[in-house]
């Protein structure tokens, strides 16, 4: 096993594996991911998201394959346990985050907290679930990272936060190149966010690339209840219910369909949603 740190744009991951004992929790696993692209890594619980996460973030050790990132990579990891000093005030959390890191911008971090209402003087043990994550972030963002791993941000934030976070990170990642890989199971949120996809299934990547092109790829085929849509290509998802069928068909352009049938295009929703499925019932896509 090794850890290649490279020169390269973005991550180059190749045959990552990791097990815990017996347990295979990441397998074979590669991909490359362009500098300053958001990814949205998603798949179902215990899937080997927060693995894959921890290994990139350098803290778990792979068992096999490599990584490769830039060489003057600064990685920020913000884990699924949000961990702030619980006796610390947001205000403190964000002096420790300026002597741990050799860069370190205190306006951005501090602006991040009044952004999202966090009280600077509360202890971090007081504050609610979502504001420690805030402060979580605050400090990711503070100590200006190349590349951000950030592992399920969106879980304990209210509906409003969640589009404000998303959104702030994708004005973080346009004013600074970083790179953001995000693992969440809220993928509403993502679109017009997320312009990559890393799909995990039982440890394995299932899909993974530019969501344009991955999306584009596909159309959802809706009509009345049939055994097979009437278009051609490879259906990889289907669904009946009360007299009407949907199908999700992988095809190179978009098949012309008479009335009451109808294509429409796939959202992230539509190819995640159906992706897990198919996984949940242990087949292959
Ligand atoms: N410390 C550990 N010891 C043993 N098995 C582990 C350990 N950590 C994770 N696993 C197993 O590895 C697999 C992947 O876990 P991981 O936490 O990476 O999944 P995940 O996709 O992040 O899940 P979730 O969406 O539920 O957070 C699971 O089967 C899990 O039970």
């Amino acid at each position: 096993m090794t850890t290649a740190v490279v020169g390269t744009a973005g991550i180059a991951v190749r045959g990552l594996g990791k097990r815990y004992g017996k347990s295979v929790a990441l397998e074979d696993c590669t991909f490359d991911l362009p500098e300053g692209r958001v990814a949205a890594l998603v798949g179902a619980n215990g899937a080997g998201k927060t693995t894959l996460l921890t290994v990139l973030s350098g803290l778990l050790r792979p068992d096999a394959g490599e990584f490769a990132l830039r060489p003057d990579e600064r990685v920020a990891f913000v884990s699924q346990e949000k961990p702030v000093y619980k006796h610390f005030t947001p205000k403190e959390m964000l002096r420790l985050g300026a002597r741990l890191n050799l860069v370190w911008d205190q306006a951005r971090a501090e602006a991040w907290l009044k952004r999202f209402d966090v009280p600077l003087d509360r202890r971090c043990g007081k504050l609610s679930g979502g504001q420690r994550t805030q402060v979580a972030l605050a400090v990711a963002i503070g100590s200006r990272p190349t590349l951000l791993l950030l592992d399920e941000p969106l879980a304990d934030l209210d509906p409003l936060a969640r589009t404000e976070v998303t959104r702030e990170l994708l004005a973080e990642v346009a004013d600074s190149g970083t790179t953001v890989v995000l693992s969440t199971h809220i993928v509403t949120e993502l679109a017009g966010v997320a312009d990559h996809l890393l799909l995990l299934a039982h440890g394995k990547l299932l899909a993974g690339g530019d969501l344009d092109e991955l999306l584009a790829a596909h159309v959802m085929v809706v009509g009345p209840r049939a055994d097979e849509p009437p278009v051609e290509g490879e259906v990889l998802w289907d669904r009946h219910l009360d007299g009407q069928s949907l199908f999700l068909v992988k095809t190179p352009s978009t098949p012309a369909v008479s009335a009451p049938w109808v294509v429409r295009p796939v959202t992230l929703e539509d190819y995640v949603l159906a992706q897990l499925s198919i996984t949940r019932k242990g087949d292959s896509a």
